[in-house]
């Protein structure tokens, strides 16, 4: 039987995105189908290259042909990403497909590790990622990602001096740390840290990124303020740990996301240090911060639990040495993974169900 390609269209319209909640064909997800005798060829365009779903959808579109058309050809599936975005014709940094705030409501709840490892981990799935680290209280991407003694570079564009960011692991980055030595005691003024925050947006050599994560001070600050009014943010991540205390903090910066003025979809929570677990014995789990936390507050709020990472020594370690933990096989590696393709599913959701955020205009 002759097949030509509204036949294979038509099969295909049969297979939905399990996220998107549409078929293939209507999502313009289908590219350049080809017809041999015995085999049908085609491209499926996925929202990232982080998508957990791949092998699913390609048994479904085999599937589809077979049963649609005829059982006994040969389907030749490529499957491939282009990111999704809403940021297109956002005024500043329209070739960053998407701004992810990485925050969290207390110090030291694991937030800039985080922020790093989902960098790392999507990168490593093939994704354009760059960080900014604007935690000035205390800025861990140069120690996190072993380039403490660089420095980044300007260059000019067009007449104007752009900043270089540092590349390191697949990342681009770029630190509020490094426009000042660790070891010096600079006490960090608001006005000096959001022009910097500025800068780091405006004024940087990103290029093209499907995403860029800013690891954010702890709390609720002028840095974020300056941030969503800078750029309209594609959605935050709340990073927590399973105590009350964190909770409660986690709540609050929650809501400040998801305050009318504001408007920032909140993508979800991550529970760290959800459980401590020994490395060599990943199915012992001891819940030693309290069980339950991280879920109860994404219900409360109706926002998704992206996942929970246990407490691991290598985790701290890793962060130490400068060699993100998602880098070393083993349970470390899986539950960063993990995470960072739930992230990445979230992000194609909001941008399929969301307009762009609006930059906040605050009138005094
Ligand atoms: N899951 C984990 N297992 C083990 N150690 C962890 C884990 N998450 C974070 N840590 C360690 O906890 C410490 C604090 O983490 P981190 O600096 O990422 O927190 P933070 O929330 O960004 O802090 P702040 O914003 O206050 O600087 C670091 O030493 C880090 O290595």
């Amino acid at each position: 039987m002759k097949f030509i390609e509204s036949d294979v269209l038509k099969a295909l319209s049969t297979v939905d995105d399990p996220d998107l909640k549409k078929d293939l064909v209507s999502l313009n997800m289908i590219k350049d189908i080809e017809i041999f005798s015995d085999t049908i060829k085609f491209t499926v365009v996925l929202t990232t290259p982080a998508c957990p779903l791949k092998e699913l959808i390609r048994q479904n579109c085999v599937d589809a042909i077979h049963e649609h058309m005829d059982k006994d050809l040969e389907v030749e599936v490529v499957m491939t990403s282009n990111v999704t975005t809403t940021r297109s014709s956002a005024p500043l940094l329209p070739d960053v497909k998407n701004i992810i705030a990485v925050a969290s409501g207390k110090g030291g709840v694991g937030k800039s590790t985080v922020a790093a490892n989902l960098a790392v981990a999507l990168a490593r799935e093939g994704a354009k990622v760059g960080i900014i680290d604007a935690d000035i209280y205390g800025p861990s991407v140069p120690t996190m990602f072993n380039c403490e003694q660089e420095q980044p570079t300007v260059r000019q564009v067009n007449g104007k001096n752009v900043i270089v960011p540092l590349e390191q692991y697949g990342v681009k980055l770029i630190s509020i740390g490094f426009l000042s030595p660790a070891d010096s005691a600079v006490v960090w003024r608001g006005p000096m840290a959001s022009s910097a925050l500025k800068q780091f947006i405006g004024d940087t050599d990103w290029g093209e990124l499907d995403y860029l994560l800013i690891d954010l001070p702890p709390g609720t600050s002028d840095i974020h303020l300056t941030l969503v009014q800078t750029v309209p943010v594609t959605g935050a991540v709340i990073v927590t740990t399973p105590q009350k205390v964190a909770l409660a903090d986690a709540q609050r910066g929650l809501s400040m996301f998801k305050q009318p003025q504001i408007n920032v979809p909140v993508l979800g929570i991550v529970e760290n240090m959800a459980y401590f677990t020994p490395e060599e014995l990943p199915d012992n789990k001891y819940y030693i911060f309290g069980k339950g936390g991280g879920l109860n507050l994404s219900e409360k709020f109706d926002v998704p639990l992206l996942g929970q990472i246990p407490i691991v020594q290598s985790i701290r370690e890793s962060g130490d040495n400068g060699y993100p933990a998602v880098l070393k096989e083993g349970i470390t590696q899986e539950a960063f993974t993990d995470l960072a393709e739930t992230l990445a599913r979230q992000v194609a959701i909001r941008n399929a169900n969301f307009e762009q955020t609006k930059k906040v205009e605050f009138k005094v």
